[in-house]
């Protein structure tokens, strides 16, 4: 990870993460349409919204899953297309379901993802220990050998949530990273997202949670009616509201 850019920096490059004209119609719905939106290193996006609204799929446009939609999504100022690798590389997406297997232990299940991209180039010893420092450093020290099916349900999210620990990337597009964690793992949650934008990282996230450092993000309402656009502001937060077609409100200002 790179440290902190100057600010002159970060104003001049592009954004690390851009949509352009982004919308995505689904059963017959538009979910968003018109959205602008970019994202610069050390920002934290948090997309919020309805059940049914496009959360997660506008989560899986932006991590390069889902391809059935209108407009662009631009990497450092190129289509991700056209810059898939150095995309993807610099990509972590953690979805939904915590995507671990339960037959596998924590470590074993960390040690899979290294196989996938983590570490390939690390010696086996040291992927080793990264596992394990992951592990303690999500509160699973102890229970490193247990299969996963055999943890809590907070537990395996936590085993997921290892892998911001264990592969470092830039763009963390997050689905409700909170889910199932208790009051301390979402405290270490939040200061881990800090610290990973403060390190020039960018964060994307669906989460109904509420940041105790709300001024350090912004957020994105979809399936915001007209007058339902403005919650909390913030001095360095923005908010933008974007609704579908069927809604009265249907906006792509930039955030
Ligand atoms: N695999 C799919 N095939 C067809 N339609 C889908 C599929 N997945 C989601 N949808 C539709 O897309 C819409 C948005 O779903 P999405 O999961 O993006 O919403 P969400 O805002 O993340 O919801 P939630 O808060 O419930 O997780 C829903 O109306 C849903 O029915």
């Amino acid at each position: 990870m790179p440290s902190q850019p100057a600010s002159d920096e970060v104003r001049s490059a592009p954004p690390l993460l851009a949509v352009v004209a982004l919308g995505c119609e689904r059963d017959e719905r538009w979910l968003f349409e018109g959205l602008d939106l970019s994202l610069h290193a050390g920002e934290i996006l948090q997309v919020e919204g309805p059940n049914g609204s496009g959360k997660t799929t506008l989560l899986k446009i932006l991590s390069g899953q889902f391809h059935d939609y209108e407009g662009e999504v631009l990497w450092r100022g190129q289509p991700t297309s056209r810059v898939r690798d150095d995309f993807l590389g610099s990509l972590l997406y953690l979805g939904h379901q915590p995507g671990i297997k339960g037959t596998l232990t924590a470590l074993e299940n960390l040690a899979w993802y290294q196989a996938l991209g983590g570490q390939p180039q690390a010696k086996v010893e040291a992927r080793r220990e990264l596992a394990w420092a992951a592990l303690d450093a999500v509160g699973l020290a102890g229970f490193e050998d247990m299969p996963a099916q055999q943890l809590s349900a907070g537990q395996q999210r936590r085993i997921a949530l290892a892998r911001l620990h264990l592969t470092p990337r830039r763009l963390w597009v997050l689905d409700e990273p909170f889910t199932a964690i208790d009051r301390d793992g979402v405290q270490a949650l939040e200061a881990l997202l800090l610290a990973h934008a403060q390190r020039g990282g960018s964060v994307v996230m669906t989460t109904h949670h509420r940041f105790s450092q709300a001024s350090r993000l912004r957020r994105l309402c979809l399936g915001a009616k007209e007058g339902e656009k403005a919650e909390q502001g913030s001095e360095q937060g923005s908010e933008q509201g974007v609704g579908g077609k069927d809604t009265a409100s249907t906006q792509g200002a930039s955030a």
